[in-house]
């Protein structure tokens, strides 16, 4: 019943057409382990979703950054999902952290965004994480169980989410968290997900780790039993994504 390993690369909000094309480049010239053993996903900004897709290689996949909450209409500068769905980009990435902090995204609005993407046929990259105050004050699981809560209140059927768990203290600060640190939050996370949406969720759920992954630190992190994969940003846009995608081989040697 294994959990596929999954890797996503995070863009954010960086890139020219020209320096997309050559991440393009790199990601399909490299040699990588099959798509039946890792989940590929990168996910550019909204508007090189239409270049990279007619430019990946076909064993890896998209996700858009975010997208409106409801069904698309009067909201100026918002992307709806029917919008993805209609270009054919299967993922999306949502409540990252970025959004809930400098945006104000309330758990809730979040969400209801995974709801309504969700009924949309999307695939959802929900985040979850504390910050580093919420992590010295002892508060860690409280805040993160909060933030999954609000989603397990909205979605019956997680089939169609990864989780990912990003400390707010490891983004982009080079800080990364101690494998054991990562391994410590995931396996409380599925047990929150086995009591509060059942084994089954809970066993199949993959909840991928976030926050400073680099080609160095990838192994150790991705050796955790409960890390079923890393959600990569400033390294997604280096050739070191390659190494990060080629520690989805350690799980293989270590079952
Ligand atoms: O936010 C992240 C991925 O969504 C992590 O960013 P960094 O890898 O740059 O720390």
């Amino acid at each position: 019943m294994g959990r596929k390993f999954f890797v996503g690369g995070n863009w954010k909000c960086n890139g020219t057409t020209d320096e997309v094309k050559k991440i393009v480049s790199m990601l399909n010239e490299a040699e990588v382990p099959s798509e039946d053993d890792v989940d590929v996903v990168v996910s550019p900004p909204f508007v090189f979703l239409p270049i990279v897709k007619s430019l990946l290689r076909p064993d890896f996949s998209i996700a858009a950054q975010n997208c409106w909450v409801r069904k698309g209409g009067a909201f100026t500068g918002e992307v709806s999902a029917e919008m993805l769905v209609n270009l054919g980009i299967p993922w999306v990435i949502l409540g990252h952290s970025e959004r809930r902090l400098l945006l104000n995204e309330s758990k809730e609005f979040v969400g209801d965004k995974v709801a309504y993407a969700l009924s949309q046929g999307l695939k959802v990259i929900a985040c979850v994480g504390e910050t580093l105050e919420q992590r010295e004050s002892g508060s860690t699981m409280a805040v993160v169980a909060a933030q999954t809560k609000a989603i397990a209140d909205r979605v019956l059927n997680w089939s169609n989410i990864v989780l990912a768990y990003e400390p707010v203290w490891a983004i982009g600060t080079g800080k990364v968290a101690t494998p054991a640190q990562a391994q410590e939050v995931h396996s409380e996370l599925r047990k929150w997900l086995h009591e509060n949406a059942g084994a089954e969720v809970a066993a199949t759920t993959r909840i991928v780790y976030g926050g400073s992954v680099n080609g160095a630190n990838c192994k150790e992190l991705a050796a955790k039993p409960d890390v079923d994969g890393l959600l990569v940003g400033g390294a997604s846009l280096k050739p070191e994504f390659i190494d990060i995608i080629k520690s989805s081989t350690i799980k293989k040697s270590s079952v």
